[in-house]
Order: structure tokens, then C-alpha cells, then sequence
């Protein structure tokens, strides 16, 4: 079974709100459709919001962490993403894939020591009929704050973990985490070996980045790759583009 992370970064603009990156999402929606077409494997997708979402959650000083009780604010960050999720359910489906909504705000929650909680039931249930759901990054219910985000990362991480994934790719718009040069660094097992050269996102991003994704990669029991749209089709072949996090 395989969870796939499709970047806000890569399926929309991220510079200007609300634009979607038309050509890169059609181009993720083939490499997908391909893949399944022959032997298809248990497939998870989650997306990002690029410029879906962020934009929202910062204008009302939303993270992972800061929280709102503004339930107009909220609706407009999960509305952001309920648009965007919409648009990758439709390339999905016009290519007959069998893509499905799960809306995180209404399943998921963040307990009072901001941990996630994620009931798996209703997912498995999708994947044994057949379905390929797709999640993404939302706001959601968090005890003692009201309602914060939660990243299309840390969805893969605890899928990954409870669905026990035997591949998980995230694709972003960088070709692999790079390094001083710019080079792709081929492997990562400690955070501290790559901690200098991990920023946050160039553009409007209140989830963290590459230094969260690497973070939260990091700490699943199976590999991860980190590509960019050009690996997407090979990682679905079953190779490892991009940077692995071991
Ligand atoms: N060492 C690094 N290597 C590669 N990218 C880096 C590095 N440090 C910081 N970055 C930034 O991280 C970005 C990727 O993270 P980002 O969270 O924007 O991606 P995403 O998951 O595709 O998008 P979203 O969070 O909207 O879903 C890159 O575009 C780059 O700006
Ligand atoms: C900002 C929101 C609502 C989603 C964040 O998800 P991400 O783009 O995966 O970090």
C-alpha cells in the first residue's frame, strides 16, 4: 500500500491565492492514472494547500499550534481546502480513477497535548471497496484552542504509520531536499546531518516547510522519498526518486 503526498506547491501557484497549477495537477492526475491502470496497488492521497488554505490560516493567525475559536474562520480555511480538494477529485475522476473526499475537520482531532488523532476505519473501509481516498492539510478541532492546521505531512506520517505503508512518497516542487549547492542530498537518516540546510517554505506556508516534512518523515518505521513531479511516475513504477528518508 502506497501514500502519496501531492504538494501544494506542485498542484497550485503558490504565490498568487487561490490559483491552481492546471498543467502540473493534470500531469500528477496521469502519472496516477497510469500507475493504477496496470497491477493497482492500495493507494492513499493526500495534498498540501499551497495557495489554497495558507493564505486563509495566516490572515487569521492559524498554525499548527495557534488556534481559533472563530468558527467563520474556520470555515474559511476548510472551505479553501474543501475548493481545492474538489479540483484534484475531478482530474482524478475524469481519468477514471475511483478518488474519493476525506475531509480531516470532520474525522480528525488534536488532543490537549496537540497530538493527532486520526481514525483509520472509515480509510481501510475505502481501500478494501475499491476507492482511492483523498485527504488533505485542514484545520481541525484541537483541545483547548479551538481549531488548528494540520499538515498534508502529518497526515502521511500517522496514515502511513497505522495503515502500516510498505511506500510513501512526497512530491514537491523541489527535485529532493537539496544542500548548500543545491545538489539533491540521496539519503537522510538524522536530522542533525541536514538540520543547517532545511528551511521553511519560500512562499506563505504555516505548517513548516521542509524542515517539518524531513522531521515527520523521519520518524515512520518505513523509507520515504521526496521528489518532484518529474520522479512522480518512477516512484509510482516502484523506484526511489528523490531524496529517501530512512
Ligand atoms: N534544503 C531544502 N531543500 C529543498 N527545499 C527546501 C529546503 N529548505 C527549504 N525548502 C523549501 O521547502 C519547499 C517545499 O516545502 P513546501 O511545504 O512548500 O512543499 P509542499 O509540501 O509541496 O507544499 P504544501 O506545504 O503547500 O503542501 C521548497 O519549495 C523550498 O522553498
Ligand atoms: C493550511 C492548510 C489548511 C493546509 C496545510 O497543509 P500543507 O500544505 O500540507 O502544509
Amino acid at each position: 500500500m502506497i501514500v502519496l503526498k501531492l504538494g501544494g506547491s506542485v498542484i497550485t501557484d503558490k504565490d498568487r491565492p487561490e490559483t491552481l497549477d492546471g498543467d502540473s495537477l493534470e500531469q500528477a492526475a496521469d502519472a496516477v492514472a497510469n500507475a493504477l491502470e496496470g497491477e493497482p496497488e492500495d493507494l492513499v492521497i493526500v495534498h498540501g494547500g499551497g495557495s489554497f488554505g495558507h493564505h486563509n490560516a495566516s490572515e487569521h493567525g492559524v498554525s499548527t499550534i495557534a488556534g481559533t475559536h472563530d468558527a467563520a474562520a474556520v470555515l474559511e480555511i476548510h472551505g479553501a481546502m474543501k475548493t481545492l480538494n474538489q479540483f484534484v477529485l475531478s482530474r482524478l475522476l475524469d481519468r477514471d480513477v475511483q478518488a474519493v473526499p476525506v475531509h480531516p475537520f470532520s474525522t480528525a482531532h488534536r488532543d490537549d497535548s496537540g497530538d493527532l488523532e486520526l481514525p483509520t476505519g472509515q480509510i481501510e473501509t475505502m481501500l478494501g471497496e475499491g476507492f482511492v481516498p483523498v485527504l488533505h492539510g485542514d484545520v481541525i478541532p484541537h483541545t483547548g484552542v479551538g481549531a488548528t492546521i494540520v499538515s498534508g505531512d502529518e497526515l502521511v506520517a500517522e496514515l502511513a504509520h497505522d495503515l502500516e505503508a510498505d511506500r510513501i512518497g512526497l512530491c514537491s516542487t523541489v527535485p529532493g531536499v537539496l544542500d548548500a549547492d543545491e545538489a539533491v542530498i540521496e539519503r537522510i537518516s538524522a536530522y542533525e546531518d541536514v538540520a543547517a540546510v532545511l528551511g521553511a517554505s519560500e512562499a506563505t506556508d504555516v505548517t513548516g516547510g521542509m524542515a517539518a516534512k524531513v522531521q515527520a518523515l523521519l520518524a515512520l518505521e518505513a523509507e520515504a522519498s521526496i521528489f518532484g513531479l518529474e520522479g512522480l511516475a518512477s516512484f509510482l513504477g516502484g523506484e526511489s526518486p528523490g531524496t529517501t528518508i530512512e
